[in-house]
């Protein structure tokens, strides 16, 4: 579950961009994160991933605390997290194999559940033709999938995505939903940032919160979400 008690966030030098915004997310939920250019949607999701520090405030992440997380504790903190950035952070001249492969060989996976691993999700993904070409031979789109497949290799229990379908025509972004669709069915917490007012439509269970003038508002009351059929053990394979 994420908790945001009385969160606020100034950048040094720069307004307050998110102020006395309360929120909670359970396990398993999926929300649009909606709101203009510059309301804070990427700020939000770097403070959930403790990529920039609070200003005020608490985020509790399954009962941690963040501003109490001693430093050596953030990694094992990101691990949970998959994140899907808004300018991908693809390594361009490794293989999109070697990119999707990268956070299971960080946490020591064995090569030869990587292997299997990463070609069911490149295949999941409608990318295995392709998993041997570099990252930037890829379209916008491709490049897109290859960053979300990054995000769930490691099977996180949040995946957080900032504006996923940016620059994506319609049907590519139909099939990007479909994919996080897909990831919260198989267990995961699914916040994603956008500006698109069509996308939740894509999902219209979903939930949607607007960050408007620094606060959080419930776009709709929170019906029931599907419920996760993640099984124990590995949702992949
Ligand atoms: N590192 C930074 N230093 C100073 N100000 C920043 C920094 N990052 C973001 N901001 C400011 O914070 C505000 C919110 O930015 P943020 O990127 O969170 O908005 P956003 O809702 O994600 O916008 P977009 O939809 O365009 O990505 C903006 O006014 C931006 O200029």
């Amino acid at each position: 579950m994420i908790q945001c008690f009385n969160v606020g966030k100034r950048y040094v030098r720069g307004h307050e961009v998110i102020r006395d915004a309360n929120l909670q997310i359970q396990q398993g939920q999926f929300v649009f994160l909606m709101g203009p250019s510059g309301a804070g949607k990427t700020t939000f999701l770097k403070l959930l991933l403790a990529l920039e520090p609070l200003s005020e405030g608490q985020i509790v992440i399954d009962g941690r605390n963040l501003r109490r997380l001693p430093r050596r504790d953030i990694p094992a903190l990101r691990r949970q997290v998959g994140m899907v950035f808004q300018d991908f952070k693809l390594l361009g001249s490794a293989s999109v194999l070697k990119n999707v492969a990268l956070p299971l060989e960080v946490v020591g996976r064995p090569s030869a559940y990587i292997q299997k691993k990463v070609h069911y999700i490149l295949r999941f993904v409608g990318l295995e033709a392709k998993a041997s070409l570099p990252c930037r031979q890829l379209s916008g789109g491709e490049q897109q999938r290859v960053a979300i497949a990054r995000a769930v290799a490691n099977d996180p229990k949040i995946v957080l995505a900032d504006e996923p379908t940016g620059n994506l025509d319609e049907c590519s972004s139909e099939r990007v939903m479909e994919l996080f669709k897909e990831i919260h069915f198989r267990g995961a917490t699914v916040i994603v940032a956008t500006h698109d007012a069509r996308l939740p439509g894509l999902f219209p269970e979903s939930r949607k919160v607007r960050i408007e003038g620094g606060r959080f508002h419930e776009d709709a009351p929170i019906g029931r979400q599907p419920c996760s059929g993640r099984p124990t053990g590995d949702p992949w394979l």
